[in-house]
């Protein structure tokens, strides 16, 4: 292999170059995977997350100091009894280093995305978002000057901020809920000049989220037992996995896979229920009621109707590979469980980082996991009161609100194009 990078599907296996190439060529329905001529990961002394360029499908870097900060925990590992807990935070906390100022993990997905599409596509990415990745892509936008075109549910409109005035973004809103802002996107990535941004099937999104596994590796000095993280989509879990094999194939870490320790907010836990019936897919009656289940959870970011879970090289191979469990934790369980971390570790999280705190809390007290092995906890998202303090916050407002149930008729199509034709 010449280049730094090949692409692979995991379903026939063909390998190919990278043209921003979200689907296998010979159309596939499997993920494509990429392996790196490095086997061994090289740490470069670059800003943030692009300390792991090595295993980035990015050329360059971006000056942006914005990556995943990883610690041992003692406060929170002794309330649980763990003898060695990892803790990796992505958001903003000064203290730890942590300044990612959009708060969430979502901001590792934007900033090699932007770059791989920079590099290696063209045209205007389109991002559909329950709000956090929203506000990230807008973030690398803003400090980038690359257009995006985001689309989310009306009523997390206010989730999209920035620390800088972003000058090239195209919001939409529409009533509804994440996967009807899924749905639109869709659609509206068919506008000539837009380009989608792909969801899990974008390698540059997962190798940017496995940053989150290879930097608590770094931390602990070895592969983890454990790795626990609260899922909608379930992309960070599958990319979890991708960086723990290229961890094993480096060789210095040890050989064995961290088991995949995934949650879900009660009453939408769709992923739950079918991997709990040892289904690779799921079924309708995972998510009764699916609107009035998704309006009831406190961290509505996991609330993902069309998960890639079944998907080769999806959440469900994952789980298998890794010998992995799913648990479904309330909205009390992850209040409690959130305040406790806040007042042991001493920063506020977002609601679904306090789902997977919860779960971890369910772990120990169920016995699922032996405490005296090495836990990651991948905290995804934290720091919102602490970056109030800090940095101001600039509004992004909606160029188009669609009402509910909207699809792209010619008025809307047009003046969409209109605004990307000013863009490109
Ligand atoms: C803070 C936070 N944690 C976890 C997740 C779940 O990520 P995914 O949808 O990739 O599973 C999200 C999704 O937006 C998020 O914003």
């Amino acid at each position: 292999m010449d280049d730094k990078y090949r692409l692979q599907c995991l379903g026939c296996w063909l390998p190919f170059d990278d043209h921003y190439t979200l689907e296998c060529p010979a159309q596939c329905t499997a993920l494509v995977r990429t392996y790196y001529r490095n086997r061994q990961l090289d740490i470069k002394d670059l800003p943030g997350m692009f300390r792991y360029i090595d295993w980035l499908p990015v050329e360059h870097s971006l000056p942006l100091d914005a990556g995943p900060v990883s610690y041992r925990s003692e406060a929170f590992a002794r309330e649980l009894g763990l003898e060695h807990l990892i803790v990796t935070f992505s958001g903003y906390w000064p203290e730890r280093k942590g300044n990612i100022l959009t708060c969430s993990f979502k901001e590792l997905e934007a900033q090699p995305t932007v770059l791989r599409l920079r590099e290696k596509g063209s045209g205007i990415l389109q991002i559909a978002s329950a709000g956090n990745t929203g506000r990230a892509f807008c973030q690398v936008s803003a400090l980038t000057g690359m257009p995006v075109v985001v689309v989310v549910p009306a009523e997390n409109a206010d989730r999209l901020w920035t620390t800088e005035e972003a000058g090239s973004v195209c919001l939409i809103t529409i009533e509804g809920d994440y996967t009807d802002a899924i749905q639109l996107g869709r659609e509206i990535a068919t506008i000539p000049g837009i380009t989608p941004e792909g969801g899990a099937r974008n390698v540059a999104r997962r190798d940017g989220m496995g940053t989150t596994m290879l930097d608590g590796t770094l931390a602990a000095g070895r592969l983890p037992d454990y790795y626990f993280q609260a899922v909608g989509s379930g992309t960070g879990g599958i990319a979890a996995w991708e960086a723990a094999e290229r961890l094993i194939g480096d060789g210095r870490f040890g050989t064995h896979r961290p088991e995949l320790h995934l949650s879900q907010n009660v009453p939408f836990i769709p992923m739950v229920r079918a991997w709990e019936a040892g289904r690779d897919w799921i079924r309708h009656e995972d998510m009764p009621d699916a609107r009035q289940a998704i309006a009831a959870v406190s961290a509505d970011v996991l609330t993902n109707r069309e998960p890639p879970y079944g998907v080769k090289g999806g959440v469900y191979d994952a789980l298998v590979a890794t010998r992995g469990r799913m648990y479904a934790a309330t909205n009390d369980e992850a209040r409690s469980a959130g305040a406790l971390f806040t007042e042991t570790e001493g920063i506020d999280l977002d609601p679904a980082a306090a789902v997977c705190v919860a779960s971890l809390v369910q772990a120990v007290e169920r016995d699922t996991i032996d405490t005296g092995r090495c836990v990651l906890l991948n905290i995804t998202g934290g720091g919102y009161e602490r970056v109030r303090e800090d940095h101001e916050q600039h509004r992004i407002e909606p160029f188009l609100r669609l009402p509910a149930g909207a699809s792209l008729d010619d008025a809307v199509r047009h003046e969409i194009a209109g605004w990307v034709a000013s863009h490109a």
